[in-house]
């Protein structure tokens, strides 16, 4: 019992967090489809009065069923033209998502204005609701998905409230064409609501796991390859926005083959964790360390690169002057890196083109004799 409350508050926990920034550039995209697809519905919602002009129904009934469409029409190519931009806005899967939720309630409001029982018995506007939970999955944000979730409910139920209070007799609950209203069928669509915001919050909560699992390097928990690669592209434009540099370090233990043929593999992949151990203690938030792959890391820092190369250096010198003991009893060695350092915009103006000029410096600090920190070319 205890461990399944465990589970759950850790589920709630990761929902409630913010997304990594791989789920987050990834929900943008989905922002942008989700916007995409209501774009093309609400063209679908003009035919409805145009038809209605065709087969005779009162033109000013046709007029106002014009002005909804062109105004959904205007609105959802606002939510498209804001997805598709290249700034990325936090709030905006938030507004598109009460939008989504509230025009549903609001068109059954008016259907119930009609005939009390139209506004919570119409099963093809009130699908809406579960389709906007839905497509909360998109975004890949369980925060969002809860918020939608939940304001459909309230606003749902509410609705219910407000019909069952305005009808004066129970016949007013009663309707040929969408049958009677009664408290047990609306509880039952509560409840699929709220089964489905369990569902898609399930299916976010499993996404986030999965993206935590590939951007995570499994030996000494640091971010990857792919967490890199997905992350820079956003750090740039952030550095061009703001004028600043960033450099990003290329780190390569010394010698490791030897270390691994000395104290075998498995102690190599503790002095692996031992130099993660020690960078990770001495380097603050905004300063990245990634692991590339084998004895290969990144350090990502917001600093020009002369600064870059003095905190660079104090790390050499910090992991240099720590000692590695491979097993119990065993002596103490010195580990060593060797570095380069390249610069946005400078030395180039994407991770890859950064990467190889870093990889030249850091083949000079490999030639100069190791332990050594070269932010500039020979
Ligand atoms: N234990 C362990 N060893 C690894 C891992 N990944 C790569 N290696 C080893 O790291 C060693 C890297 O050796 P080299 O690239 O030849 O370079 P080096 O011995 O570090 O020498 P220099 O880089 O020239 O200073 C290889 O022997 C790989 O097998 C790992 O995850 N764990």
């Amino acid at each position: 019992m205890r461990e399944l409350v465990q589970k759950f508050v850790e589920f709630l926990k990761t929902l409630l967090a913010r997304p990594d920034e791989i789920m987050l550039e990834v929900g943008a995209g989905g922002e942008l489809l989700v916007a995409r697809l209501r774009a093309a519905l609400s063209l679908l919602i003009l035919i409805m009065p145009l038809v209605g002009i065709m087969v005779g129904s009162p033109i000013d009934e046709a007029m106002i069923g014009l002005g909804a469409a062109v105004f959904v029409i205007a609105v959802s190519q606002i939510w498209l033209a804001l997805a598709r931009s290249r700034q990325r806005y936090p709030w905006l899967p938030y507004a598109t998502g009460t939008y989504d939720i509230t025009s549903t309630t609001l068109v059954l409001a008016l259907l119930s204005m009609g005939e009390l029982p139209a506004g919570v018995n119409s099963m093809v506007v009130w699908g809406f609701y579960p389709i906007g939970i839905a497509m909360t999955a998109l975004r890949n944000d369980g925060r969002l998905v809860l918020y939608v979730g939940l304001l459909s409910i309230v606003q749902y139920a509410s609705l219910v409230w407000a019909v069952l209070a305005a009808a004066q007799s129970p016949e007013n609950l009663m309707s040929v064409e969408y049958g009677a209203v009664t408290m047990a069928n609306q509880i039952q669509r509560l409840m699929l609501l709220a089964l489905m915001t369990i569902i898609v919050s399930t299916v976010v909560y499993r996404m986030q796991r999965l993206v935590e699992m590939s951007g995570t390097d499994g030996l000494t928990q640091l971010p990857n390859r792919t967490w890199l690669l997905h992350r820079m592209p956003r750090l740039f434009d952030a550095a061009r926005h703001d004028g600043a540099t960033v450099t990003l370090a290329l780190i390569d233990i010394d010698y490791f083959k030897r270390i691994n043929d000395e104290v075998g593999h498995l102690a190599g992949d503790r002095a692996l964790r031992h130099v993660v151990a020690v960078l990770s203690g001495l380097i603050g938030p905004d300063e990245w360390l990634i692991r590339l792959g084998g004895e290969e890391f990144v350090l990502v820092l917001r600093k020009p690169i002369g600064n870059a190369w003095e905190r660079l250096d104090s790390l050499r010198r910090a992991v240099a002057e720590s000692r590695f003991t491979a097993e119990r009893g065993a002596e103490p060695q010195r580990i060593t890196f060797s570095a380069g350092l390249a610069s946005f915009p400078n030395d180039g103006s994407d991770t890859s083109a950064l990467l190889k000029r870093a990889d030249r410096r850091l083949q000079q600090a490999k030639r100069e004799g190791r332990n050594r920190v070269v932010a500039r070319d020979d």
